[in-house]
């Protein structure tokens, strides 16, 4: 398993690479600043990426956030200074799987990364099918809205374009191939994610190219957009398309015809095209980032996914459905949820939607062998978020009491290390001691 350590300090990268290199089976990888450890996640298979917060240039929250637009399913694991331990919490509502804060006990770290290696290959032996946990899942009004717009163009038989929009996570995928399996037949479906692909590639891949177009054309290549006649276009994270592909792409939406690079024929293009991004599109325009006459062919049927926080109501759903997907293809001893644990899920603020509650869900499911998710299953952060919201009732605060009391115990009342455990400042586990009356033994 190829593991990538990012850290500019090259004590800290030879030290926990000696370390890691102990384990059986990993490969390690090293980079020093953000900008190399993207070039390394986007062309090797990295499974745990260990990332430095503070970086030169781009730092581990941007690596992070541009992990999640990659789409890798790589683990990641922040480290940090004690005085930034907010930051890697926030990391954690990004999606990073823990935290580890300088300095650390190198022999700890070995153990821990063990751990998460051993739920890395757990969860490889369920990812050979992911086919049925593509449902569209939810009922509240505005997801019913959506299901309604998509039936309207289906039935209309019109190939009209479609720009979904909404936060990272929240679904725009999944409406895409939702779109496409309510056509039900055998068109082609082509995606291409614009994130993922280097600027200068994009339009190789996009339009194909002759032989001899340019030193590395050593044949011809079919493009994207001849692949996609007849069927639809995903073009994702569309907001990170090159300005001058932007105009191209423009002109072949206009004419419906293009030529390969270094080809003189004309190619009829005939597709729908569904663009996603989760950009703020009209600010992107407003900073000549993106073109505004794109922007109005691709909006021709506009689809708005609001964030998971804002349609709690299909918490409940979402989790059941991933509850039984991965009961059935892990046979896991869990099968529902406790109520306490449902409210704290259901009230969090899931800044990373669906996608975050899916990973919670499924790292719970790996790691636990109860039968009904409870509170202490909880990530630590879906924890405290709500745990610190005024409106909580009583048996919330009997179980963050619980949580903390524990904490206590597991770390001989250190106040420091609980805090640090927990995820929350000291300041707040004193007031959070002293409200519910919890004194040192
Ligand atoms: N309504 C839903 N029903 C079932 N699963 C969902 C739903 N919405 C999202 N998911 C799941 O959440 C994860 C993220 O969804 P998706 O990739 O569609 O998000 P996105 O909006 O395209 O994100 P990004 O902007 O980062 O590309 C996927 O694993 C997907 O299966």
């Amino acid at each position: 398993m190829k593991i990538l350590i990012i850290d500019d300090e090259e004590s800290i990268r030879y030290s926990l690479g000696l370390k890691l290199s102990k384990i059986e089976g990993v490969e390690l990888l090293m980079a020093g600043t953000g900008e190399e450890g993207l070039e390394i996640l986007k062309r090797e298979a990295i499974k745990l990426a260990i990332i430095d917060i503070k970086l030169p240039g781009i730092d581990g929250i941007e690596v992070l956030k541009q992990i999640n637009q990659i789409k890798i399913d790589t683990v990641v694991i922040m480290i940090t200074y004690m005085s930034e331990v907010r930051l890697a919490v926030k990391a954690m509502k990004m999606g990073a799987y823990d935290y580890y804060t300088k300095p650390f006990s190198l022999s700890e770290i070995k153990k821990s990364v063990e751990s998460v290696l051993a739920f890395i290959q757990k969860r490889s032996e369920i990812e050979v099918d992911q086919s049925g946990i593509n449902g569209f899942i939810g009922s509240d009004e505005s997801i019913l809205q959506i299901k309604d717009t998509v039936k309207r163009i289906v039935n209309s038989g019109i190939n009209t374009n479609i720009l979904i929009q909404g936060e990272s996570g929240s679904g725009k995928e999944v409406i895409a191939k939702y779109i496409y399996d309510s056509f039900g037949s055998n068109r082609p479906y082509v995606a291409l994610n614009c994130a993922a692909v280097p600027k200068s590639l994009q339009e190789s891949i996009l339009f194909g190219y002759e032989k001899g177009a340019f030193t590395e054309a050593r044949e011809q290549r079919i493009g994207l957009l001849e692949k996609a006649n007849g069927g639809i276009l995903f073009l994702d994270e569309i907001g990170d398309m090159d300005l001058d592909l932007q105009a191209k792409l423009l002109r072949v939406l206009e004419n419906k015809q293009f030529k390969r690079v270094g080809g003189t024929d004309d190619i009829a293009f005939e597709a729908m095209v569904i663009s996603a991004t989760n950009k703020k599109i009209r600010e992107e325009i407003t900073y000549d980032h993106f073109r505004l006459d794109l922007y109005y062919r691709l909006n021709i049927i506009p689809i708005n996914v609001i964030p998971l926080r804002q349609r709690r109501q299909d918490i409940p759903l979402l989790v059941s459905h991933f509850i039984d997907y991965y009961q059935q293809k892990m046979n896991t001893s869990i099968i529902g949820v406790t109520d306490e644990a449902m409210a704290l899920l259901t009230s969090y603020e899931w800044l990373g939607n669906v996608r975050e509650l899916k990973n919670t869900i499924e790292r719970i499911m790996i790691l636990s062998d109860r039968r009904y998710i409870d509170v202490d299953d909880l990530p630590k952060d879906v924890f405290f978020e709500v745990g610190s919201n005024t409106g909580m009732d009583g048996n919330l605060e009997n179980a963050e009491r619980e949580v903390i009391v524990q904490s206590l115990a597991k770390n001989q009342y250190n106040i420091t290390k609980t805090a640090n455990d927990l995820g929350i400042s000291r300041t707040t586990l004193r007031n959070k001691m002293e409200k519910y009356r919890i004194d040192k033994p």
